[in-house]
């Protein structure tokens, strides 16, 4: 199956009720076990089902996720917290629940290829709730330690609580074929040779849709080591860093407020610290006030960096043109109030504004909370010394954090984003005064989204910004970090920085 290919959509068949034409089906032929038959799982029809908090709440959240379009970072914490008050869930489930929605989402497109090869029909013709009973049990099968008996015992005790007993049948068929091999043995067999077809060994191997690995293997340009290192990366669980709003506290300060061992210091950014798993930013009590928040470090450097960048002339008003939920503007705001000067958050929509607001709360300079457009600005041409445009984009240098991002993009999205993004660019150049600098920042390392639309923009193709602009040299600007390239523009990396793939661009405004 390519890992193109589109899974699922919404289910007209509500989870919990059996559907004997769809759900059962007969999985595909004969498999064995090594070292024998696969055990019976699941246990006897007569035996009621355990019911597993743990599971039902995975599998909640995965439908959500399919059903509604969900974020999965958003449903969860949400589900924990009501089966923590409810069910009495402790630290150990709430460690597995996240294991179980996070390993099945971002290695859905493995688990799916193998899936298919133990079902007699094309994976879309399952239904999406079996199909996420499926992806759950593979997981635990072959991406945790869980005990084969156990893993699918448990996922057949689920299927029989959400879909029914029929099509627990054939959960259970499925699992057993799949606990016929491990998971080296099932990538030998349903990944293309990487002689044969390199980018199609890398999506099925890497659980990756083939025009991602593409795209990202263009941008990151390289052999075959590079691609691989960012793509497992990118289905690694990423550590949670907090940034020391400068003013506010300081990263010392914060350091010893998680008390001893349960963070370390940032690797590039003087502002990060670096949690320990399992660390709760929330029970913080910098992060409750606001003197601290959550913040990946590749943010951090790109905020520092345009706030580092030289400048001639008076350095006294600063804009972050797409500045919700707020995270660049915070550290902005902390930074320019360091120095006297101010920031103007502006946000289009009117919700993430509020997050803005709510993001600069206690700054100790002044700044503002606007909701604009962008591209049809509320202010004078030429009124900042400094911009910053984070513009929207497909987010694929954020795999990691948004684990089923990776499914729901398509091709297609990357120019879909590019007037908006050469818009907001040109924008910010006619919003910053003649010697001022702007930064343009995406969370995407798609060429179309990074050095096209800045070498479009200064070239005046497809609409003149009326301005000139020159390159300014970003990676001195990101002091210690190492590998940034041939600049002048940078491009962080999760394989190489730790960071998610944040770029920057530097232009100081010329004419
Ligand atoms: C990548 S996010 C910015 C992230 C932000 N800088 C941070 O660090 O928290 C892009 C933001 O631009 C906003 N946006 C989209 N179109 C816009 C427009 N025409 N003008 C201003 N903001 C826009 C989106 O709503 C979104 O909040």
């Amino acid at each position: 199956m390519s890992n193109d290919q589109p899974r699922r959509r919404t289910d007209s068949n509500p989870a919990g009720k059996q559907n004997r034409s769809r759900g059962g089906g007969r999985p595909g032929g004969p498999a064995q076990r090594p070292g024998g038959p696969a055990r019976r799982a699941g246990g006897g029809p007569g035996r009621r089902p355990q019911r597993d908090p743990v599971r039902m709440l995975a599998f909640e959240v995965l439908r959500a996720v399919d059903e509604r379009d969900a974020y999965a970072n958003l449903v969860l914490p949400a589900l924990l917290r009501q089966a923590q008050e409810k069910d009495g869930l402790d630290r150990r489930d709430a460690a597995l629940a996240t294991e179980l929605v996070y390993g099945s989402l971002r290695r859905r497109g493995t688990y799916d290829a193998i899936i298919a090869a133990c079902v007699d029909r094309p994976l879309r013709e399952v239904d999406p709730p079996v199909l996420d009973v499926l992806s759950l049990g593979a997981h635990q099968l072959l991406g945790t330690r869980i005990p084969p008996h156990a893993a699918v015992s448990a996922t057949v005790d689920l299927a029989r609580c959400v879909l029914g007993e029929g099509r627990a049948k054939f959960v259970n068929a499925v699992m057993r074929r799949v606990t016929a091999r491990d998971e080296e043995e099932w990538l030998d067999r349903v990944a293309p040779p990487y002689e044969d077809d390199p980018e199609e060994h890398l999506a099925v191997v890497h659980s990756h849709p083939r025009w991602i690995v593409s795209a990202l293997w263009d941008a990151l340009g390289g052999g075959r080591s590079g691609i691989e290192e960012l793509l497992e990366a990118d289905n690694a669980r990423p550590e949670v860093t907090l940034v020391a709003r400068p003013g506010r506290i300081t990263a010392e300060e914060l350091l010893d407020g998680t008390g001893g061992d349960a963070a370390e210091p940032g690797r590039w950014s003087p502002y990060a610290v670096r949690l320990a798993e399992g660390g709760d930013p929330g029970a913080l009590e910098a992060v409750r006030d606001n003197r601290a928040g959550v913040q990946d470090e590749g943010s951090q450097l790109v905020a520092a960096a345009l706030a580092a960048a030289p400048l001639n002339g008076p350095d006294r008003l600063w804009l972050d043109g797409c500045a919700g939920p707020g995270g660049k503007a915070a550290l902005l705001a902390a930074l320019a109030a360091g120095r006297g000067a101010a920031l103007v958050a502006s946000e289009k929509q009117p919700h993430r504004a509020r997050l803005v607001a709510r993001a600069l709360q206690g700054n100790p300079g002044p700044y503002q909370v606007i909701t604009a457009d962008g591209t049809r600005p509320a202010w004078r041409p030429g009124a900042f010394d400094r911009v910053l445009v984070d513009v929207p984009c497909t987010g694929l240098g954020a795999l990691r954090r948004r684990p089923e991002a990776r499914w729901r993009r398509r091709a297609e999205d990357v120019a879909a984003f590019a007037p908006l993004q050469r818009g907001l660019l040109r924008s910010a150049l006619r919003a910053v005064r003649v010697g001022g600098v702007v930064g343009y920042a995406t969370c995407s390392p798609h060429p179309a989204e990074t050095r096209a639309v800045v070498d479009d923009v200064l070239r005046g193709r497809g609409g003149d910004s009326g301005v000139g602009a020159e390159w300014v040299d970003a990676r001195p600007l990101m002091p210690g970090v190492p590998e940034l390239g041939a600049g002048p523009d940078v491009q962080l990396w999760p394989h190489l920085h730790g960071t998610d793939a944040m770029y920057l661009a530097l232009l100081r405004r010329t004419a």
